[in-house]
């Protein structure tokens, strides 16, 4: 997949997977944009979670990371822009499917429940798998609010 500008965001629950995926995604030679937070200090999900929905809903970044300790409040966060599509992922087949039948554009991962391998492995589902389209387009078209 032709990715290569992606946004990552957390609250303290997941700070250190988000340092962990940063770190990773820069091995990668991907140019990462942090929207924070940035210790293990406790804050509230959503006020890093809008600012990564936006970026990646206006273009500034291709894909997005999301994490805190369940992956729920986050991704609640997230999925109330219109243009997000966030999955939450726990194990890498997860990640996948999410591309391939969901076409997320944001991977969102529960930093309390997921270790650093699996971690990595989520993110590399997530960034090497192609939407499938077919049957997949139309069901995502009706995902919309009507
Ligand atoms: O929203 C969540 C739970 O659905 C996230 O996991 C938060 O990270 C979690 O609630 C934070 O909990 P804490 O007790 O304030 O550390």
């Amino acid at each position: 997949m032709d990715f290569k500008k992606i946004g990552i965001g957390s609250d303290h629950a997941g700070f250190e997977t988000k340092e962990i995926i940063k770190e990773y995604l820069s091995e990668k030679g991907l140019e990462v944009v942090d929207f924070g937070t940035n210790s293990p200090e406790s804050v509230d999900y959503a006020d890093y979670g809008h600012p990564l929905a936006s970026a990646v809903e206006n273009g500034e970044v291709d894909l997005g990371f999301a994490i805190c300790g369940s992956g729920n409040g986050i991704n609640m966060t997230i999925n109330k822009h219109q243009g997000i599509r966030g999955a939450l992922c726990w194990i890498p087949e997860i990640a996948r499917l999410a591309r391939a039948h969901n076409d997320a554009n944001i991977c969102t991962l529960p930093g309390r429940f997921v270790n650093s391998e699996t971690a990595k492995e989520i993110v590399d589902n997530f960034l090497s798998t192609p939407f499938d389209g077919g049957r997949h387009s139309r069901r995502i078209e009706k995902i919309k609010c009507r």
